[in-house]
């Protein structure tokens, strides 16, 4: 099929254009559908198994799952391109596999011959491509219904893979499972009720036939949660508030928000998981929510068996800020601290406040916190106000820090890369009415960048590395950009690291130094989402693909949206 067929085909899906109620235009399809575009039969009939998804980070040849492993390194073991031969790097294909929504995910790759690759972007729209020869296999929407709230646009961050099917979240706050060979849908389950906000914009996982999944719509007073299905029927195992009640004040917890709208970090060997979770409700007022708002901005620790809480680690108590602590958790196993003659199993976030966070897998206490990653002014130094019109400057504002970017870690630098961001915002408190379906954020933010110290002024974003054993701040590049960097990052074994930016550039630097050793200009189209990579023995070539286009909160730049594929033979 040549390209403008392929958009014919999309452009038909998407003939529902409507204006959410903060201006974002979700293009929906009135009804689900199943397009065959090329031979289906392509695609190997091999289920994949529990041990492939298990020894998948060690697996050059495949990405299967949303973070390349269930730790969540985004780390490639393939090691064909390098520090020396980058430049040799060649774009194969070029796809336009956008809906001129949100292009935030990251594409799985199943091995096999051919390989089969599953890329989804916003709002709910699943494709299966045969990498090889650039072709749209099958091509399934999902009709979103009209009435979706949402805060941060139709975003859709990836799909999950259990045997013969693929599990996409879909904005209306549900699941849906489709056959991985045929498209064909074969469960959905509404995980809550979108009419009163919740939404689902990430990317699930699945263990051992458990499928897990969080919440969004934290900015619509609603109450958070984590939950499990099975992922052969749909069926739910269990349902976890991500707050405890019995630690808010009065009826707080009603809005209590803490939503875990990333993809859940997953601790095989302990059987837990790790869930980045967001701010308290409503987002500024914090006079109607007293104490500290137990568990919100930060990490929460699961039992993934009963959904138990075990452990919450919190990195902006009682938050007037928007620090959601929202990108996934890295698991490290064995990390060695040196310094303190100690190894231990850690689990390590940066949030929107620019410090990361290592802490302790078995009970959650706080190892280390690095140095800053931006600028920070009157953080937590404030007291918030509900008087209409009182105000402050701070830094990071609610951009972050880091925001929802995933980092990558190598476990050959032992460092993680994180994007940062500095700017500063000025927070206005207000009181507000709970109003179910209605924004809840008890005042706003604007940016401030006025009040940016001169020596950062142009430098909003940067990609730093960060010593999850010592906290330092081993490299930082700074992005020359008027604007955040909005997408992930990933680590190969041979020391690189790649990241794209909101001017359309795709950047690869050393990982050791942080010196730009590629720089691929991909258009006149922002990169907000993260790239992957895989080996394929049928071609010997090592491939990376990322999806560009704008995104979320951003919503910046010409919507160019493409899938980008690029490869390097052995
Ligand atoms: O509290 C929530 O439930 C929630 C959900 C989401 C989302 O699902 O995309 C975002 C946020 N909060 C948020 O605070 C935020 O800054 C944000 C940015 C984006 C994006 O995709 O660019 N999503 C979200």
């Amino acid at each position: 099929m040549s390209i403008e067929e392929d958009r014919a085909v999309q452009a038909a899906q998407d003939t529902v254009v409507r204006e959410t109620d903060n201006g974002y235009r979700v293009l929906g399809a009135p009804e689900k559908s199943v397009t065959h575009q090329h031979d289906i039969d392509r695609i190997p009939r091999e289920d994949v198994t529990q041990e492939m998804l298990s020894n998948s980070g060690e697996n050059a040849e495949c990405w299967l799952m949303y973070g390349g492993n269930y730790e969540q390194h985004r780390y490639t073991t393939a090691d064909v391109i390098t520090p020396e031969n980058v430049d040799d790097l060649e774009l194969e294909h070029e796809m336009r596999v956008g809906s001129g929504s949100s292009m935030e995910g990251t594409p799985l790759v199943i091995p096999g011959d051919p390989p089969v690759m599953y890329q989804s972007n916003g709002p709910n729209h699943v494709k299966a491509i045969d990498p090889r020869a650039g072709d749209v296999l099958w091509s399934y929407t999902y009709a979103v219904p009209s009435d979706v709230v949402l805060c941060c646009d139709d975003n859709n961050r990836g799909v999950a893979v259990w045997k013969d099917k693929i599990f996409m979240c879909t904005l209306d706050s549900g699941v849906v499972a489709l056959d991985r060979y045929t498209g064909e849908e074969v469960w959905y389950t509404s995980t809550a009720d979108h009419e009163r906000g919740y939404s689902a914009t990430w990317a699930p996982i699945v263990h051992d036939g458990t499928l897990y999944t969080g919440s969004a719509g934290g900015e619509y007073g609603v109450r958070g949660f984590h939950t499990a299905l099975d992922a052969e029927t749909g069926e739910q195992l269990w349902f976890t508030h991500t707050c405890p009640e019995e630690e808010w004040v009065g009826e707080s917890i009603n809005q209590a928000a803490g939503t875990n709208w990333m993809t859940a970090t997953l601790d095989e060997e302990r059987n837990r998981l790790y869930l980045p979770i967001g701010n308290p409700g409503p987002d500024f007022d914090g006079s109607v929510r007293p104490g500290p708002n137990r568990n919100t901005c930060g990490t929460l620790c699961l039992d993934a068996e009963t959904g138990e809480r075990l452990w919450f680690h919190q990195e902006s108590p009682h938050d007037v800020w928007d620090y959601d602590s929202a990108c996934p958790r890295v698991f490290i196993r064995d990390l060695e601290i040196a310094h303190r003659n100690q190894t231990k199993d850690v689990v390590v976030d940066a949030g929107k406040t620019g410090w990361a966070y290592t802490v302790d897998a078995e009970t959650g206490e706080l190892i280390e916190r690095s140095e800053p990653g931006v600028q920070q002014l009157n953080m937590f130094r404030m007291i918030p106000h509900i008087d209409e019109g009182r105000r402050g400057t701070f830094m990071p504002g609610g951009m972050g820090g880091n925001d929802w970017q995933p980092p990558a870690y190598s476990p050959e630098t032992r460092l993680i890369y994180y994007k940062m961001h500095n700017n500063a915002q000025e927070a206005w408190w207000r009181f507000e009415e709970f109003e179910e379906g209605k924004k809840y954020w008890g005042g706003i933010l604007e940016d401030e960048t006025e009040a940016m110290p001169d020596e950062y002024n142009g430098h909003i974003a940067s990609i730093v590395a960060i010593d999850p054993a010592t906290g330092e701040r081993v490299w930082r590049d700074w992005i020359d950009s008027d604007t955040y960097l909005w997408g992930g990052s990933m680590a190969t074994a041979t020391g690189l690291v790649f990241a794209g930016t909101q001017n359309g550039d795709l950047i690869a630097y050393d990982g050791e130094t942080g010196e730009r050793v590629w720089e691929f200009d991909c258009g006149d189209a922002p990169l907000s989402a993260s790239p992957m990579s895989w080996y394929d023995p049928g071609t010997e070539k090592q491939y990376i693909a990322i999806q560009v286009g704008g995104s979320g909160w951003l919503r910046r730049g010409k919507r160019d949206d493409r899938l980008l594929i690029f490869s390097m033979a052995a």
